[in-house]
């Protein structure tokens, strides 16, 4: 077993963006503060079109936030140049694109996408070896297309991990996949994180990839809404002081509420400020 030597955490603070399009701006990210340490497993959680793959995309160097700072180890990569983008991609940080077939080249066998994906002596040799570590061995010789989901979605995980990344970056690995290949996925995410100790990041939308994640990171309009230690869910205060209510406890205190806070023993009260109250 080689394991990677370079492990990295990520820290992201402060991190917006916008997409231009003709009608304004689409806000994806706005101001968004999080922390995951070397060798940690972490999933983002979150409804549609709340920013969760446009973090992704950002962490694994596809481009630059239009604010804010993303570092990978010691290393601010947010203002990072293409080449230097690329340079990083190829090396310290992979992403696996949503469906598997988008990683894959369908008509080669995994051996031959594992070793067309690795362009150095060293991550030839890793190819094979991942093979036997991951668990692909039995199906090293077969066409990729003629797989079941789950069988190619581990494949391009194992694509994912041909050049010894620090950070693996992961988006829906797990969609359209049955419970049983699910479970397998979930199983190779996890032997990945403790063989290699990649630093992995999930984006998913399902509930039972997030149950079985000892931390989850929910993003809501573009920021951290909440985060989940082994399945208990809890509101995070932002860097600005700002804390997002829980969903099911919006509509205690609905927008434009007056609010009186209080410090108590440990913590805050907050109590909804009735019309009436300073009669
Ligand atoms: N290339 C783009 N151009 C314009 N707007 C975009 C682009 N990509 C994403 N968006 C918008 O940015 C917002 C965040 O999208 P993003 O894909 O990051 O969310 P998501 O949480 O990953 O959603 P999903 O779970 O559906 O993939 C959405 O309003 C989306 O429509």
């Amino acid at each position: 077993m080689s394991s990677t030597t370079h492990q990295l955490g990520i820290r992201v603070s402060g991190l917006v963006h916008l997409y231009p399009i003709p009608e304004g701006d689409v806000v994806a990210l706005r101001g968004v503060d999080l922390e995951i340490a070397a060798g940690e497993v972490v999933a983002l959680l979150g409804p549609s079109g709340m920013g969760k793959s446009t973090l992704l995309r950002l962490i694994a160097g596809l481009f630059n936030p239009s604010a804010g700072r993303i570092f990978l180890g010691e290393k601010d990569i947010s203002q990072y140049k293409s080449r230097e983008l690329a340079r990083l991609r190829g090396r310290e940080v992979s992403l696996v694109l949503q469906g598997a077939t988008n990683n894959l080249i369908g008509y080669g066998t995994v051996l031959e996408n594992l070793v067309f994906a690795a362009d150095t002596k060293a991550s030839r040799a890793r190819a094979q070896e991942l093979l036997e570590t991951l668990g692909l061995a039995p199906i090293a010789h077969r066409v990729v297309r003629t797989l079941s989901g789950g069988q190619q979605q581990m494949c391009a995980l194992a694509v994912g991990m041909v050049h010894d990344p620090s950070v693996l970056l992961v988006d829906e690995p797990t969609s359209q996949l049955d419970h049983v290949s699910r479970d397998l996925v979930v199983e190779l995410l996890m032997r990945i994180n403790a063989e290699y100790h990649t630093t992995v990041v999930i984006v998913t939308h399902d509930p039972h990839i997030a149950s079985a994640m000892p931390r989850t990171i929910t993003i809501r309009d573009g920021r951290v809404g909440a985060e989940g230690r082994f399945g208990e869910e809890f509101a995070v205060v932002g860097q600005d002081g700002t804390l997002q209510l829980p969903p099911h406890l919006r509509h205690v205190l609905p927008p434009d509420s007056l609010v009186k806070v209080t410090q108590i023993e440990r913590g805050l009260e907050l109590r909804l400020v009735e019309e009436g109250d300073h009669e």
